[in-house]
């Protein structure tokens, strides 16, 4: 659905050129829902601006929803849906109004544009807001029209540039209903930048890392944690010292070490590990009194991929 190779954008600036995306390769199939992380200013919305036909590519070419970027982007624009960070929606024109303008605007008849419209401001929670002017809306408000506005031709292909941020863990919960229910409907194809470490994990079929303008991994939620460090294996028993020591003799651990009366290795796979652990113990004649596996977290991802936490990033900025 996308295939992008080399693509890189220049801005020209008084201070001088700024890289903002350098030779990014992308590759996404159908049906699809992929997370796109990355740091502040990693080329995340200059990336979706270009594969949305919003900014010109200085180098690099890409396919879109089967339509090439540079000779056909009017192709491109018909078969996708883009949400931008900042509001698409017109100030002075009114919720309801709005919403099926875009309908026909996409080829619908009046009567489906009135059903869609209904069918989004349903599931944004913006029914009582039909005829309200956009210009009096909240900022949360203003956000799920403008995702509503993404979603009312329900395109091929949607890229969403941080939906989530503004919106309440109830908005939130809603637009990934809507997201997976397209996708399960419909096939849609799904691409999100998102600074929410949790959603991306829970519900990305792939992801998507970008810092300083490269993609540095692309991978399963479960691949990308793995690749870390492996999982965290923490135990106590009546000697920690020996028990590390018996424990060193195993190939699936690494970095056997005791701290404060536990011993702490890692492992590739917790789950896996933890049998040959306990035959290891038990031939040893050691007794874990207590035995717990932490997983890494797609922040302990990123701290090891760019070397910040993203979660430490999305406050500052
Ligand atoms: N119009 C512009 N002119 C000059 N530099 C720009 C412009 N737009 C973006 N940049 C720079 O390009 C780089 C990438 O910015 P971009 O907005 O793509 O990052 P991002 O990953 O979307 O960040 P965020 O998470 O903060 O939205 C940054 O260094 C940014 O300052």
């Amino acid at each position: 659905m996308i295939h992008a190779s080399g693509l890189s954008h220049r801005f020209r600036t008084k201070q001088g050129p700024v890289d903002a995306v350098r030779g990014v390769d992308i590759d996404i199939a159908e049906s699809e829902l992929v997370g796109f992380l990355g740091p502040n200013g990693a080329g995340k919305t200059t990336t979706m601006r270009m594969l949305t036909t919003l900014l010109p590519p200085t180098a690099g070419e890409a396919t879109v929803a089967g339509r090439d970027l540079r000779t056909d982007p009017f192709g491109v624009r018909r078969r996708i849906g883009y949400v931008p960070q900042s509001g698409s929606a017109g100030m002075d024109r009114r919720v309801g109004d709005e919403l099926r303008t875009q309908g026909r605007f996409h080829g619908q008849s009046r009567a489906e544009a009135r059903r869609k419209c209904a069918e989004l401001l349903d599931r944004f929670d913006l029914s009582d807001l039909d005829q309200r002017p956009v210009a009096a809306l909240s900022g949360g408000q203003r956000r799920r029209l403008d995702i509503a506005l993404g979603l009312i031709h329900d395109p091929r292909l949607l890229f969403l540039d941080e939906p989530s941020t503004g919106l309440d863990p109830h908005s939130r919960a809603n637009l990934w209903e809507h997201v997976r229910a397209l996708r399960a409907g419909h096939g849609t194809t799904v691409l999100i930048s998102t600074h929410y470490l949790d959603e991306a994990d829970a519900l990305c079929d792939r992801l998507l890392v970008i810092d300083h303008g490269r993609i540095v991994a692309t991978g399963t939620p479960e691949e990308l944690k793995q690749r870390v460090s492996g999982d965290l294996v923490v135990f106590t028993c009546a000697d920690p010292a020996t028990a590390a020591t018996a424990v060193r003799a195993m190939p699936e651990a690494t970095d056997v070490r005791t701290e404060g009366g536990e011993v702490r290795l890692r492992t590739a796979r917790g789950d896996t590990a933890l049998t040959a652990l306990l035959r290891r113990l038990d031939s040893a004649g050691i007794t874990p009194l207590s035995l717990r596996v932490e997983r890494p977290s797609l922040d302990d991802v990123f701290l090891e991929l760019t070397g910040h936490s993203l979660r430490e990033a999305s406050v500052a900025a």
